[in-house]
Parts: structure tokens; sequence; C-alpha cells
């Protein structure tokens, strides 16, 4: 229940006692944080009675929408039979064996086998060591380093912020982790060079080649990637890139890991971002669309070669006090149940995907200072340009991207600024309507954005 506050009081009492993720809490409390109290569907409402648009589904996740009382009914009558057990010692209990059963339907064929997690970096980690842990049963306990990308997201854990790519965290708290590696990401529009993206896409996949060798096959784990980048920028790889660096792991005997954490659960009009691009992986982490975000609940999904492998091993020492947690397993099945049944995820595939790509492309095609305008199913971006013809990018990069974020806020609508990315990523039961809603105040608000620049003499 919530106490009835003014916002002045939350504020005030949120900068006494709430330290945030990702946040400068000094910058945050000297203008207080924005109180969200209630939502439904695409919309959210804060605390001073604004409705806002939340083109991002909070955070990549509410992909079944806000609002969903059958998920509220699910919880109250998992937690009113059984609140709690464990899934240690031999012990398991109806609804995470209902989940399981449901995810091995959805997932594509060759996964049978989810490890349950309560976070998208909890995830990642759990697949560190089941990797690690594979190759030691496969007497090769020398292969334990695993690849990433630069400017990849994968947590922040110890081990997803070692993974990820992103220097801002690897300086706070000495990572990466030994044994983790990077490659350059495949952003064609930055570093092309006059290729073109299909061209592009196997050169970026042979920097998998290169650093495998320059390691040693022997001694690499695996590679891990997002389909897409999401916390990167939505950076969308040319058609051959996945195809070419699956080709690269199977000559080298590394595994093939996709963290679907953002693109899992429809994002891209698919159940899952590889089969967009239609590569195998041999493990994949999942968390946001499972549940929804309705209860925190992440998984792994353990590809048959790797879980014989594990189980060859025996005990697999490693595991969290809710994994599989019985409330959040119910309504995480409620959630998977309904993006299927209520055809969500074809709907973005075939209806509402398709009319928001068109629409953002012609939106933000003829801007002075948009470029790279790019999207698939229901996560698209456009970056903000010093140049178009040239490529060139701001010299401060965030700090325009900070700007136009903020523009959008003050129009209530939520999009994400990843550096100078600007991003959208709603909830998948979006209407056509609410895309026209969404769209039209953006080219309002990215209008203004580039009046702001020429006043301030950015461009
Ligand atoms: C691909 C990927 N992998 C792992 C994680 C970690 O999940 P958890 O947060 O549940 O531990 C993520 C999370 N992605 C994420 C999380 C928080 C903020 C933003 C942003 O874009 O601002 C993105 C992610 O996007």
């Amino acid at each position: 229940m919530q106490n009835e506050r003014t916002t002045e009081q939350w504020r005030a009492l949120d900068a006494a006692h709430h330290l945030h993720p990702f946040t400068d809490t000094e910058s945050l409390n000297q203008q207080g944080a924005r109180v969200i109290t209630k939502a439904d569907g695409v919309f959210l409402w804060d605390s001073d009675g604004n409705k806002i648009l939340d083109g991002m589904a909070g955070l990549w996740c509410v992909n079944i929408g806000y609002g969903r009382k059958d998920l509220s009914e699910v919880a109250k009558r998992q937690m009113d039979e059984l609140a709690y057990y464990n899934t240690f010692f031999k012990t398991t209990h109806p609804a995470v064996v209902e989940l399981s059963q449901l995810l091995s339907e959805v997932a594509p064929k060759g996964f049978s086998r989810i490890f349950y997690t309560n976070s998208g970096s909890e995830s990642v980690d759990t697949m560190i060591r089941m990797v690690r842990r594979y190759w030691d049963v496969k007497g090769k306990p020398g292969k334990k380093t695993l690849i990433g990308r630069w400017n990849g997201y994968h947590g922040s854990t110890i081990g997803g912020a070692s993974l990820g790519g992103m220097s801002y965290m690897h300086e706070q708290g000495d990572l990466p982790i030994p044994g983790i590696e990077h490659v350059e990401q495949p952003w064609w529009y930055r570093y092309c060079q006059g290729m073109s993206p299909e061209e592009f896409g196997v050169v970026a996949a042979r920097w998998l080649e290169a650093k495998i060798l320059e390691i040693g096959p022997d001694k690499v784990a695996a590679f891990v990637g997002e389909p897409i980048q999401g916390a990167g920028g939505v950076i969308i790889p040319p058609s051959t890139y996945w195809p070419e660096v699956e080709r690269i792991c199977r000559q080298y005997d590394v595994l093939l890991v996709a963290d679907e954490v953002i693109c899992g659960f429809g994002r891209t009009g698919e159940w899952f971002g590889h089969q967009l691009f239609g590569f195998h992986p041999d493990l994949f982490t999942a968390a946001k669309g499972l549940s929804s975000g309705y209860l925190p609940i992440g998984a792994v999904f353990v590809g048959d070669k790797v879980a014989q492998g594990l189980a060859e091993g025996g005990d697999f020492n490693h595991g969290f006090t809710y994994s599989g947690h019985p409330v959040a397993a119910a309504v995480a099945h409620a959630n998977v149940k309904a993006l299927r049944d209520e055809g969500i995820i074809d709907r973005v595939k075939r209806d509402t995907g398709p009319y928001m790509q068109q629409r953002w492309r012609e939106a933000f095609g003829g801007f002075a200072h948009v470029d790279d305008v790019r999207g698939v199913g229901l996560i698209q971006a456009f970056t903000l340009v010093k140049d178009k013809a040239t490529h060139e990018l701001f010299p401060n990069w965030g700090e325009v991207g900070t700007i136009c974020r903020d523009i959008f806020f003050r129009h209530n609508l939520i999009m994400r600024a990843c550096g100078d990315h600007m991003v959208a990523a709603p909830p998948l039961v979006i209407s056509k309507a609410e895309i026209d809603q969404l769209i039209d105040t953006a080219v309002q608000c990215v209008t203004e954005c580039e009046e702001v620049l020429r006043q301030r003499g950015l461009v």
C-alpha cells in the first residue's frame, strides 16, 4: 500500500534513504526523482498526475504491458498456496515444473533444460560458470576464456560487468576479471570504411577469429553476444555477421552463447533474437520479458550438448536461494502463456512490428542530424550525428543524446539515450494508434532538439 504523500515528501525521503542504480546521487537529489505511481498498458502516471507514454517498456522488459490483473491474481494464488520453497536438495514444486515444461515448448529445438536465476546478470554469471565447467568435464580445463564485445552489456555482477564491454563499468571495481576478452562490436555505421553492410558483417565476425587465434583456441571457452546489442544503443549486425560467427565458433570448438535478456520473448518479432539472425547458440540467457518485469526472474536455456556435458560431471555446484522461486515462476508461466496464446509475439512479427518500422523510417529519415535509422520488430533507434554525409559523430559522445532524452521526458515520452543513439522498445502490446502517438511526439521532440543544438552552436 502506498502512503498518501506529496511528490515533494516522496522525493525528500527518496533522497534521504535510497541509492539508485547507475546514478550520480548528488546530481539526482538536486532535482529529485520522478515518482511513478501506477501504470496500465503502455502508459505510466507520475505522482503529479502526468500521463507518460513508456517507449521503453520499463527497462526493455514489460513485454506484455502494464496492469495485467491475471498476472497479479496468479501471484496472489501462488503466494497463498506456496509462497516459497527451494529447489535445492532434491525438491521441486509445481510452479517451476510447469514453467520449465512451457519454456521447453517455446524454446527452439535442442533446448529442453532451463536453470533459474533472479536476473539477467545472474543468468550471465551462471552461464560463465557453466561453460567453464563444461570444458572441465570434457577434459579441456584450459578452455576458460570468454570473449564478448566492446559496448556489449551483460549486467552488473562481477562476471556480467566484466563480460560486458562498457569501459566506464570496468573502471569501477577493477574489472574485467581474468579470462574475459573483447572484440569490437559490429557497428557498420561507425566502422564500415566504405564497405557494404554484407561485406562488413564478415569482416567484423572475423575479428573474433583473430582474437581466438591470438589467445589460442585451446584456451577459449565461449563467445558471448546479444543478437542485437541493446543498452549499447541497438547495434543491429549485418545479416552476414552471425552466420560467420557461428562458422568460426564451430571451426575452433568454441561454445556460442546468445544473451537474449533484451531480444528474448518477442522483442524482435521472433521468440528469440538468434532465430531472427539464423544462428544456433549452445546456450542462451534470458530475464526481462520472461516475466515482463512483474517479478524478478532470469534463466539460462542450456542446449542438449552442454546439458549432457554438465550431467556427466555430477554435481554442478551453483545456484541461488530463489532459483525457480514459486511466485516468480507462476507469474512467468502466466506471462509466457499469454504472449503465446494471445498471439502477442505473432502480432509484433506480422503487424505492429512492420508498422512501427515503416513509420519510424518515414518519420526520422529527413532530419539534418539524424542518421542510421534502424530497427526490427519493436526495437528501434536512430543516431544523432554531426554530419550525415561523412557519418561524423558529435565530439562529446552522449551530450546531445542527453539533451534529446530530456526533451522527450518533458513531453511525457520515455525513450532511452544510449550515448547519442536514441532508442525505443515499447511494450509488445502497443497499438498502431499508440505507435502513431509515440512517433508524432518523438518527431516534435527531435525538431525541438535540432533547434536547441543550433542555439547552442553544436551544429
Ligand atoms: C543483454 C543483457 N544482459 C544482461 C542484463 C542484466 O540483466 P539484469 O539488469 O536483470 O541483471 C541486461 C540488462 N539490461 C539493462 C538493465 C538496466 C538498464 C538498461 C538500460 O538500457 O538502461 C539495460 C541486458 O540488457
